[in-house]
Formats: structure tokens, C-alpha cells, sequence
């Protein structure tokens, strides 16, 4: 059995629905990665999530919906003392906005023990974080987290990292910029989005944002970049450019870097090429931004896409 885990916090959702009533789900950008490659990757993968709960009802409920997509969860660890966060989507053109309700939640706590870390990151193959699995701990957690996945790494595991930027959640912009740099310098293969680079380190271009990935050790960058071109370096392919489809009407944009990163990581971790990854990225990309709320089941309905 080959090994897929995110790592990061999965949060009730409040989606906005028809008749100004909210549509309660599960969600968060790791996690919605993990969810979109348990639907691509083959039943020979195990596809898990790493994260920490409370042992309360809402945390049962999590879980429960978690084991109910597939989804392994032998890397979540419950904690006693605290609870899940929860975030609202506004929605304003299809453009979202969040607010959240996290400040205390149990998966803060997720770099705390790195004899835990070390036991869930073993026997990995694909293990995917992000910048808001680093934003949402203290700064001791984030080295922590960092150091178990560079061990992993030397171990033998791709580590991804999806730079997902979230200035509100850092203390400052200096410590986001860091933080970002610490965690892509553990990551053999980095999806950032352009528009985000330029916000944080004042990219000119996508190859401004591959030359800094490649610099700190990624064997592959993938640069987001909303309706633009897709630049993509990998050191065994070079570069490569994609133009994504057209479409016609974006209806929430939630969860769009997470299932391109799902489509990408799951092709790759196939053995497909940079071309094949990125479309199937991308395509998986735009029909979820077509949807409401990060995960979209009513696509895969008619297979897969
Ligand atoms: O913003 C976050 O922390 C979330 O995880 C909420 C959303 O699901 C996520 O941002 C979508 O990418």
C-alpha cells in the first residue's frame, strides 16, 4: 500500500446557501487536499490526515465524517482540553473571504510532541503541508513540524508544501515571509500562487518565485497563477507552461489551490509527467471554483475528471 498524508487543521465550515442560510460542512486547505486525492488516487493508496482534536462531540462528529470520505485517520491525535475551530465563507462576485473562529483549537498543538510527529510521518510516501499548517502554531511548533518533516524527508518521503498564505493568521509579515521560506526549504516539490508571492516577497515574475523555491532545494515548483499561465519547473522535466481552461463563471473560488495541488501531487505521486499533473490540476481546479464550498462531491458523480 502506498501512503499519501496532509497535515493541518480541519475546521467546520459555514458556507453561505440559497435563501441566506448557511450549509454546515467539514473543511480546511489541507484537508480538502487530502479529500480531493482520496478521489484521484487509486485504492492502492491510503490517503490520511494528520491533525489534533478534542474529544468532544463536534470532534466525534469530525472524525466520523473524516473515516466516512476514505480518509485514514490513525494520524489524529484527540485532545482532552481543547476543540475544533470554525470558519465562515462571505462571499462578494464568487471572491471569498474568511473568518475564523480558531484561536484555541486542538490542532495548534500539532508540532508539540515530535516522537508523535516522527510515528506519523514513518512509512509515508506523499506527505502535503501548507503555510496555514504553519501559520496556526506557535513558533516552536512550526521548527518542530519542520525538523520531523526533514527527517521524513531524509527518510524517503516527498514532502509538498503549499505555500497557501493567510497574512491574518501570522503574527507579522516578516514572520510570514520566514515562515514560508522555512517551510519550502523542507519541500521537494513547492505550489505557491503568483499573486501571493508578489504580496509576500515582491515577485516580478513566476520565475522570480521559481528561482527562490529551486534555491532553497524544491525539485519542482509549481506557480499558481488564477486565469494566467501556469509556470512549472521540475529538475527532471524543465520547464513547462500551461493556459488553463477559460471559465465562464466562477461561483466561489474556495478550495481552488487545494484541489490543483490534489491533482498535481496525486498524478505525480503516479508517476505522470509535469504536463499530465498540471492539467489534471488545473482542470480539477476550475470545475471546483464552478461549486459552493471547498469540497464538491457533485463533480465526481460522472467519474472522475
Ligand atoms: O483558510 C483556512 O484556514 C482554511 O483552511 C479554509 C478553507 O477551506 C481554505 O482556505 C481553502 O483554501
Amino acid at each position: 500500500m502506498n501512503r499519501f498524508l496532509c497535515l493541518g487543521e480541519i475546521m467546520v465550515e459555514m458556507a453561505p446557501a440559497e435563501g441566506g442560510l448557511f450549509h454546515m460542512g467539514y473543511a480546511g486547505d489541507t484537508f480538502n487536499t487530502a479529500w480531493y486525492a482520496r478521489r484521484l488516487l487509486p485504492d492502492d493508496w491510503s490517503v490520511g490526515y494528520g491533525t489534533a482534536v478534542g474529544t468532544d462531540q463536534v470532534s466525534d462528529d469530525m472524525l466520523g465524517f473524516i473515516a466516512a470520505q476514505g480518509i485514514d485517520t490513525q494520524a489524529i491525535r484527540r485532545d482532552p482540553a481543547r476543540t475544533v475551530g470554525l470558519y465562515m465563507i462571505s462571499l462578494a462576485n464568487g471572491e471569498r473571504s474568511f473568518s475564523y473562529w480558531r484561536g484555541q483549537s486542538a490542532a495548534r498543538t500539532l508540532g508539540d510532541d515530535p516522537a508523535w510527529l516522527d510515528a506519523i510521518l514513518t512509512g509515508q510516501d506523499v506527505v502535503q503541508f501548507s503555510g496555514i499548517t504553519l501559520a496556526i502554531l506557535p513558533p516552536a511548533g512550526r521548527t518542530a513540524l519542520c525538523a520531523a518533516l526533514m527527517r521524513a524527508r531524509a527518510r524517503g518521503t516527498h514532502v509538498a508544501f503549499d505555500t497557501n498564505l493567510r497574512p491574518r493568521l501570522w503574527e507579522d509579515a516578516k514572520t510570514m515571509a520566514q515562515g514560508l521560506l522555512m517551510g519550502a526549504g523542507v519541500a521537494d516539490t513547492v505550489m505557491p500562487s503568483f499573486d501571493e508571492e508578489q504580496m509576500a516577497f515582491g515577485d516580478i515574475t513566476p520565475d522570480d518565485t521559481i528561482a527562490r523555491y529551486r534555491g532553497l532545494g524544491a525539485t519542482c515548483v509549481a506557480v499558481k497563477n488564477g486565469a494566467e499561465i501556469c509556470h512549472v519547473w521540475s529538475k527532471d522535466e524543465g520547464d513547462y507552461r500551461y493556459d488553463p481552461p477559460m471559465v465562464p463563471k466562477v461561483v466561489d473560488s474556495t478550495a481552488a489551490g487545494d484541489s490543483f495541488g490534489a491533482g498535481f501531487l496525486a498524478a505525480r505521486a503516479q508517476g505522470k509527467s509535469v504536463a499530465e499533473a498540471t492539467g489534471q490540476a488545473a482542470d480539477l481546479a476550475a470545475k471546483v471554483i464552478q461549486q459552493r464550498g471547498a469540497l464538491a462531491p457533485q463533480i465526481f458523480q460522472k467519474g472522475t475528471p
